[in-house]
């Protein structure tokens, strides 16, 4: 059944998919919002003989990518990207984002930084002026509780994240896991995600703070969809 927030993510990632052209190879994100870019653009492969190649940022990506008709490459064979789209979880108005529900956000971080442009496609409950979303965290399985411990230190309160119908941890597609971390209000986001960095065994955090420059917003309405400015 079709609800308000399905059409504003459908508009959203339809929108992005028209910011793609002929020839473009296109970093493809994860989660329900940017299957509608690649289900836009699986059109415009059929329909208009649109060329694009797509590098996957999870198995769920590639998978969908296929079953839509976008030829897929690597990040081995593009290093450069000409356009990523994208979603997440919460968006500030610096273009500063918190990812990662899907735990595909190693992936994700390493395709936005490869992307010339990045574009992020949400629903409107995703904007906000300040992030208190969980934040998480991709660890090496042989650290986790060493790294889970210097995020207490940094204030968070860390939980494992847990497997739907598989018991135990969730393994990413990298082979890590997830520590899920509440900070409450997170005051500088930058300085948290370099905070966290910089702890041995911890991968990669959800939070994107160095692309703002490349990052153009599209937020879905109900009807029709804006681009925001970033202050
Ligand atoms: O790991 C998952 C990603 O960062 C997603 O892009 C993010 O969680 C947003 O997903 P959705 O569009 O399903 O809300």
């Amino acid at each position: 059944m079709s609800t308000p927030q399905t059409e504003s993510k459908r508009n959203a990632g339809y929108q992005a998919a028209g910011m793609v052209e002929d020839g473009m190879v296109v970093g493809l994100g994860t989660g329900s919002t940017v299957f509608f870019a690649m289900e836009r653009l699986g059109e415009r492969i059929r329909r208009d003989g649109l060329s694009i190649a797509g590098v996957p940022t999870s198995y769920q990506a590639a998978i969908r990518a296929r079953e839509y008709g976008i030829p897929l490459t690597s990040l081995d064979e593009h290093p450069e990207i000409d356009i990523a789209i994208d979603g997440a979880d919460q968006v500030d108005p610096a273009g500063n984002l918190i990812k990662g529900r899907g735990a595909a956000l190693l992936r994700e971080k390493c395709v936005a930084d490869a992307a010339r442009r990045v574009i992020i496609v949400v629903d409107p409950t995703k904007m906000v002026e300040t992030f208190d979303a969980l934040v998480p965290v991709e660890v090496l399985p042989f650290a986790s509780t060493s790294v889970s411990r210097r995020l207490s230190l940094l204030g968070a309160v860390p939980t494992m994240r847990e497997g739907v119908k598989k018991d135990g941890p969730v393994v990413t597609d990298n082979g890590n896991f997830i520590l899920d971390c509440s900070f409450g209000t997170i005051g500088s986001p930058r300085d948290l995600e370099a905070k966290i960095a910089a702890i041995p065994g911890a991968l990669e955090c959800g939070l994107f703070t160095a692309y703002g420059e490349k990052i153009t917003v599209i937020v879905g309405e109900e009807k029709g969809c804006r681009v925001v400015s970033l202050r």
